[in-house]
């Protein structure tokens, strides 16, 4: 195998691994695709003026969010099916996440159930929830979540269905034989993209949090707003964190790169409630670089992907490790001592 110095040695390496249709899969973006680039492109302009002379030593990459300590300021973002990248799926991220340990955002779309996925893991695990038409399906998702001791939900809220994903189109790309939701009560899904129309809530609005709130007590997060607007919305609806998220450039061609849209968020919400950001994040500096414009922690979609092709469990750690060294250097070279402290869960839930 080819040294894995970088995120971008995972990519490659498992490009070679995956069959076409999986990896153009994991890698796809909508249309175009100008959002899914736009992502990196940001990063790849973005830089932090170091400072010197701070007297820091080793860096503590160390945060707290939501009450739970974090490692590092960055989790695994959630994403669907891993048992299509690995045999061992779900359980192979997680236990390469509990290594460090990083925090787990695990997919409702996960291929293992949630039970088996929690026995392996090291530390916070939260549950990705999608809306369903069927709020009895919504439901049963939460049950398992919280039977399983997730810590945190995050309604993802920029996909009413799956997108056009040319990629996939082109391919008429169908899960493989065996792969499930088999967290769903209808685990039978052969076409995520038909599923997405089927199934989910077709016509969403803010009233679904005041819903979730009234069936459970979780955190709840919601991922994939980019309006400072729509932020501003969330917090006078009593959410608990809010992730700028375009869904890796999946869902809307046209969506600004998610590190642009960062500043205004995070002036909108003015330490109210946690801010992440996910999309294009592949190195050290790009956590560095997200935090100093004021994130309070990221999520990794594709690379964790990458390096569960790449060698499993040992793989996600493989990435996991990395990003976290990469990280630790970023800080000491750029003069960073620590992470800004996150603001805490916000006191009250006071929907305008
Ligand atoms: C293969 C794949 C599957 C995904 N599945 C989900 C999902 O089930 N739920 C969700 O909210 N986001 C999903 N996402 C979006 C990720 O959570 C995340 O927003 C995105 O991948 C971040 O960008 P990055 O891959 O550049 O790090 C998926 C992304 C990929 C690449
Ligand atoms: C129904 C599958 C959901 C996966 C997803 O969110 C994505 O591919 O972006």
């Amino acid at each position: 195998m080819t040294s894995l110095l970088t995120l971008h040695d995972y990519a490659a390496e498992a490009s070679r691994r995956l069959s076409p249709p999986v990896w153009d899969f994991i890698e796809g973006g909508q249309g175009d695709e100008r959002s899914l680039r736009a992502n990196r492109e940001a990063f790849e302009r973005a830089t932090v003026v170091p400072r010197v002379l701070t007297g820091t030593a080793e860096p503590e990459t160390g945060t707290r969010i939501l009450g739970a300590d974090w490692a590092v300021p960055f989790a695994i973002a959630p994403t669907a099916f891993h048992a299509m990248v690995h045999p061992d799926g779900e359980r192979a991220t997680a236990r390469g996440a509990a290594a460090l340990p990083v925090p787990y955002v695990v997919s409702t779309m996960a291929s293992v159930p949630f039970a088996d996925i929690a026995a392996v893991a090291g530390g916070p695990l939260w549950l990705q929830l999608y809306a369903f038409a069927d709020r009895g399906v919504t439901r049963h998702v939460i049950g398992q979540a919280e039977a399983a001791g997730m810590g945190a939900l995050m309604l993802t809220v920029d996909a009413p269905r799956l997108a056009r994903r040319l990629r996939d189109l082109r391919r008429d790309f169908r899960l493989p034989p065996g792969i499930r939701a088999v967290n769903l009560p209808d685990a039978d899904l052969v076409s995520p993209g038909e599923h997405s129309r089927r199934a989910f809530a077709p016509a969403l609005d803010w009233g679904e949090l005041a819903w979730l709130r009234s069936v459970t007590e979780l955190p709840l997060l919601v991922k994939g707003v980019a309006a400072a607007e729509d932020a501003a919305l969330a917090v006078a609806h009593g959410v608990d964190g809010i992730v700028v998220s375009n869904h890796g450039g999946r869902q809307f061609s046209a969506a600004p790169a998610t590190l642009d849209l960062l500043p205004a968020v995070v002036d909108r919400v003015a330490g109210a409630v946690p801010v992440l950001l996910d999309g294009g994040i592949r190195g050290g500096s790009d956590v560095l670089v997200a935090l100093d414009r004021g994130a309070d922690a990221v999520l990794v979609g594709r690379p964790v992907l990458h390096g569960l092709a790449v060698g499993g469990a040992g793989g996600v750690r493989g990435v996991l490790d990395l990003l976290a060294e990469e990280l630790s250097e970023a800080m000491l070279m750029a003069g960073r001592p620590r992470v800004r402290p996150a603001p805490a869960r916000s006191p009250v839930p006071s929907p305008a």
